[in-house]
């Protein structure tokens, strides 16, 4: 024990083991905080305090497992494994589960993903003739979301003016009714979504205070990570557990907090203090991820916002590269200039793939980084993208699992009935929906009736129906003799899902086929695994299979075989992690800030908070890039450096490749007069204002001039004397090219044969484009 205490600074060690009453443990990026968890509840079961009585949440199952792991290291196995430790979800999931009865629920619900749930709110809209343009499932979900974080019931939502007037200036008047309607079908379906799961286990100890107290009594000791992102649902889960015995300890970081979207509550951090008045404060100040230069430059940033708890945040390895600014003048460039970044920094510093992230604002950006990693043949890997449980194949075999385990999964009974093909058509579905709606029943339980039910309904159509549910119930027989692995496999044959994929030998057909085998590995695997843990609370069922598969967030989604590889990501999925070099790209403002939280200051705040994350996620060195010029639908549009830029004390921040004066790290070498970069910067100052080139001739991005001056220079290299006319294969990579329209550009990648050859080419007066060369007479430079 001694010996691991010794791995902590003298403040991490008093924030270790001072573990009784309340604690508020404030950490500033890299200060350790995870470490600082692991050991306190390693530190606990050292001092006999049992395993089962200690209720760690954590804001990913990857960071429970790694934590789970480190402790088994020190304590080891047969204690580590007993822990109640994991995300809010699996945690109360596992307890809703155990008390579904109370709330009327079957022990085997279902949890719907986001896909369920966006289905049964189109579904809705379409049943009450509402106008789909409006209601869009994105939108109303996002409404419904957010009053199930904020505890307000369909019941309650009604009589909540807020909520209702802001429904009504959203022109959305009807959501009330479908949140009624939605939380009806859920219900019905033995169906709970994400929110749900938090809502109800408030309903749950709101309502059955016996059940509240036997888990008062049962955790002794709470711990909470990230509580900075907790929502108000997860607040008040935690505080009524705590209320019996106290010890709870809160870890965060409150300029760290950057999921109000969701519903976080960076209030829950800052009044920790009000609600446990004898709370003790450990401040962890000391950065050990990063150098001096990047937490000076973070905190230079981070000092702008006002709503924050002061703490000093330092570091005391090297000072370490500037901050680099790259300046790109579109984002093509850009995806280029990071490229050439991460492929210079791999030779000269012996850097592996995975020591790289490429951190940005919205997802939509990750298209321009992976062409131009792919062009330069470096592996990468982007977080967040189709997860492999939402292919078609996979969510088909796994809607099977579930209509198995839970007849009445209306999602999961219209995604299968007529697959394989069945010849249960549109029309007899629409039919035993309506009257499933009609009467408040499932869709299950309304077609089993189906013919008492709509008499239109052909007695050809009924006996299908029952012939299909024939089928479930038959499979449902296996649940209790079988395990996931060996139930998943008889689903899969006896539904006829393997043996429609066989019969399709297309490519497509085959692909599919190894992404069911795999599916049905990692279901081996589950089971190989809980029977190695012998987990004290479950057997390894299907259900218990399904429960992890909802419930994975993106960070657990990693492969091994995608270790060694750079990352791209989003910062929201960079939280918690760290890399040797991070670039943080798209530094434009509406963008970074984004254009839909700049209205208020508060939201403004956010914005800086995020950048604060994803600067604290480098230890050695970290880059930000920006581009002049960014397609946005389709026709590109001048952009403005953000104006974090601008609140970075400008002495950690290197500048050098991005000055006009010297622009040699740029690709392209633009004349001063060149269309499309020129904008109004409304008056920034240093640092990047003297990175603007100057522009005396003010060409707008629709006015496209098509002729550079003599002597310019394109590419860092001399343009062509003269252009002449060529066959189309003399087009290749790298050449310059003249259009009529355009100007001079140099080709980028060039595709297909003679006239169908396919060109991209940059253009500096008029940006990228793709031309048919069959259509596009471009002339050769010589
Ligand atoms: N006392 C220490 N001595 C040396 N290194 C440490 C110490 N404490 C933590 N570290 C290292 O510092 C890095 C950051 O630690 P950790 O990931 O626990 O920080 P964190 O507070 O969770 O960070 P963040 O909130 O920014 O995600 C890790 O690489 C960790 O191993």
């Amino acid at each position: 024990m001694e010996e691991f205490l010794s791995q902590l600074s003298d403040t991490q060690r008093e924030a270790v083991v001072n573990f009784t009453g309340p604690s508020l443990i404030i950490a500033g990026a890299g200060s350790g905080k995870t470490r600082v968890l692991t050991y306190r509840i390693a530190y606990l079961l050292n001092q006999g305090v049992q395993p089962s009585s200690i209720l760690a949440l954590t804001f990913t199952n990857k960071a429970a497992k790694e934590m789970k792991e480190r402790i088994a290291v020190t304590v080891g196995v047969a204690q580590s494994k007993r822990l109640r430790m994991g995300t809010f979800h699996s945690i109360f999931a596992q307890i809703l589960r155990a008390e579904a009865d109370k709330l009327g629920y079957p022990s085997s619900f279902t949890i719907y993903d986001t896909t369920d749930v966006k289905s049964v709110i189109k579904a809705i809209v379409k049943e009450k003739k509402l106008d789909d343009q409006i209601y869009k499932p994105g939108a109303v979900l996002s409404r419904i979301s957010s009053a199930k974080n904020n505890l307000v019931t369909p019941m309650a939502y009604r009589s909540n003016s807020g909520a209702m007037s802001q429904d009504a200036a959203a022109k959305m008047p009807m959501i009330a009714d479908i949140y009624t309607a939605y939380a009806q079908k859920c219900y019905k379906s033995g169906a709970m979504d994400f929110d749900d799961l938090l809502l109800n286990t408030n309903i749950l100890f709101r309502d059955f205070p016996e059940v509240l107290a036997k888990y008062q009594q049962l955790f002794n000791f709470i711990l909470v990570d990230e509580y900075q992102d907790t929502n108000y649902s997860q607040y008040l889960i935690v505080n009524k557990l705590a209320t019996h015995h106290k010890n709870i300890c809160v870890v965060g970081d409150d300029a760290q907090s950057i999921y109000s979207f969701r519903g976080a509550k960076i209030e829950n951090i800052l009044n920790f203090r009000n609600d446990y008045p004898n709370y003790k404060l450990f401040k962890l100040e000391q950065n050990y991820r990063s150098t001096q230069n990047i937490v000076n430059a973070a905190n230079s940033l981070i000092a702008k916002n006002k709503n924050q708890i002061k703490k000093v945040s330092y570091s005391e390895k090297e000072s370490g590269d500037l901050i680099k600014v790259l300046r790109a003048y579109t984002d093509q460039e850009e995806g280029l200039m990071v490229a050439a970044s991460i492929h210079q920094t791999i030779l000269q510093d012996q850097a592996t793939y995975q020591n790289f992230a490429i951190l940005y604002r919205t997802n939509a950006q990750s298209r321009i980084f992976e062409d131009s990693l792919r062009k330069k043949n470096i592996p990468y890997k982007v977080y967040g993208g189709l997860s492999f449980y939402q292919r078609k194949e996979i969510k088909d075999l796994l809607c099977y699992f579930r209509l198995v385990l839970n007849h009445n999964d209306d999602e999961a009974y219209k995604r299968v009935v007529n697959f394989p093909a069945r010849g249960i058509g549109e029309t007899t579905m629409s039919r035993v929906e309506a009257a499933a709606s009609a009467k408040g029943l499932s869709i299950w339980e309304a077609a089993l009736n189906i013919r008492s039910l709509d008499s239109e309904v052909k007695d050809g159509a009924a006996r299908k129906l029952a012939d299909f549910a024939a089928i479930i119930k038959d499979l449902a027989t296996e649940i209790v003799t079988s395990d996931a692995y060996n139930l998943a496999l008889t689903i899969a044959t006896k539904s006829g899902v393997i043996n429609d994929l066989r019969m399709d030998k297309s490519q497509e057909g085959t692909s599919k086929l190894e992404n069911l085998e795999a599916l049905l590995n990692g279901i081996r695997e589950f089971v190989d695994e809980m029977k190695r843990a012998e987990e004290p609370d479950g057997e390894p069922t299907l259900d218990r299979f399904l429960e992890t598969v909802s419930l994975l967030t993106d960070a657990d989604k990693d492969k091994p075989e995608d270790k060694n590889k750079v990352t791209i990501m989003t910062i929201h999925s960079a939280k918690g992690l760290e890399f040797k070099y991070v670039y943080l790209v798209g530094l434009e403002d509406e963008l970074f800030p984004s254009r839909m939280s700049m209205n208020t200051e508060q939201e403004l705040e956010e914005e800086r908070r995020l950048f604060y994350v994803a600067i604290t996620r480098a230890e050695r060195r970290a880059t930000i890039s920006y581009a002049l010029q960014r397609y946005k639908w389709g026709t590109p549009a001048t952009c403005r450096p953000s104006r974090f830029l601008k609140e970075i004390d400008e002495q950690f921040l290197d500048m050098g490749d991005s000055d006009p004066d010297n622009e040699s790290n740029s690709l392209l070498n633009l004349s001063t007069q060149n269309g499309g970069f020129t904008k109004n910067y409304g008056g920034f100052s240093n640092p990047y204002q003297k990175n603007v080139p100057a522009s005396p001739n003010k060409i707008t991005s629709t006015e496209v001039k098509t002729k550079l001056p003599a002597g310019a220079t394109v590419f860092n290299e001399p343009i062509a004397k003269q252009f002449v006319e060529c066959a189309e294969n003399d087009i290749v990579e790298g050449v310059q090219v003249e259009h009529e329209r355009f100007g001079i550009g140099k080709v980028i990648t060039a595709e297909g044969d003679g006239p169908n050859r396919k060109v991209t080419v940059f253009f500096p007066a008029a940006g990228q484009k793709t031309l048919l060369l069959k259509f596009a007479k471009l002339k050769i430079g010589l």
